[in-house]
């Protein structure tokens, strides 16, 4: 039926967040950046990601795909990159989230396709 196709997809989803998650050792990327300590923030970053905001849209269903999922991720970290310099820790672990987290979402794509 439906509803057992789309169970296994919205599994993986959640599964895959959680990976992503695990990696943020460090959770800067745990809650969206506080504008209150960074009052500057949306002069440079128009559209702000987070790993709560995603977990938020995951059970509202807005991802369809780990393509979806993926382009989230991508963007919290490319916002990441941008806001903060290069000398600093933040844009440092963004860098290496970027790589470990390409890791759980290449599995994540694999086994998708054997979802089917
Ligand atoms: C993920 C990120 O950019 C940040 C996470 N926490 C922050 C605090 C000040 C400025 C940036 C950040």
């Amino acid at each position: 039926a439906l509803e057992l196709k789309l169970t296994p997809a919205l599994v993986l989803l959640r599964s895959t967040l959680d990976q992503l998650q695990e990696k943020d050792t460090a959770k800067i990327f745990f809650q969206p950046v506080d504008l209150s300590e960074v009052p500057d923030y949306l002069e440079f970053i128009s559209q702000p990601m987070d790993f709560s905001t995603m977990c938020t849209k995951l059970e509202g269903h807005a991802y369809c795909s780990i393509a979806d999922l993926e382009k989230d991720f991508n963007l919290m970290i490319s916002n990441c990159l941008k806001y903060n310099s290069k000398d600093t820790m933040f844009h440092k672990t963004a860098l290496q989230l970027r790589e470990v987290g390409g890791a759980v979402l290449r599995h994540a794509h694999r086994q998708s396709q054997s979802i089917g």
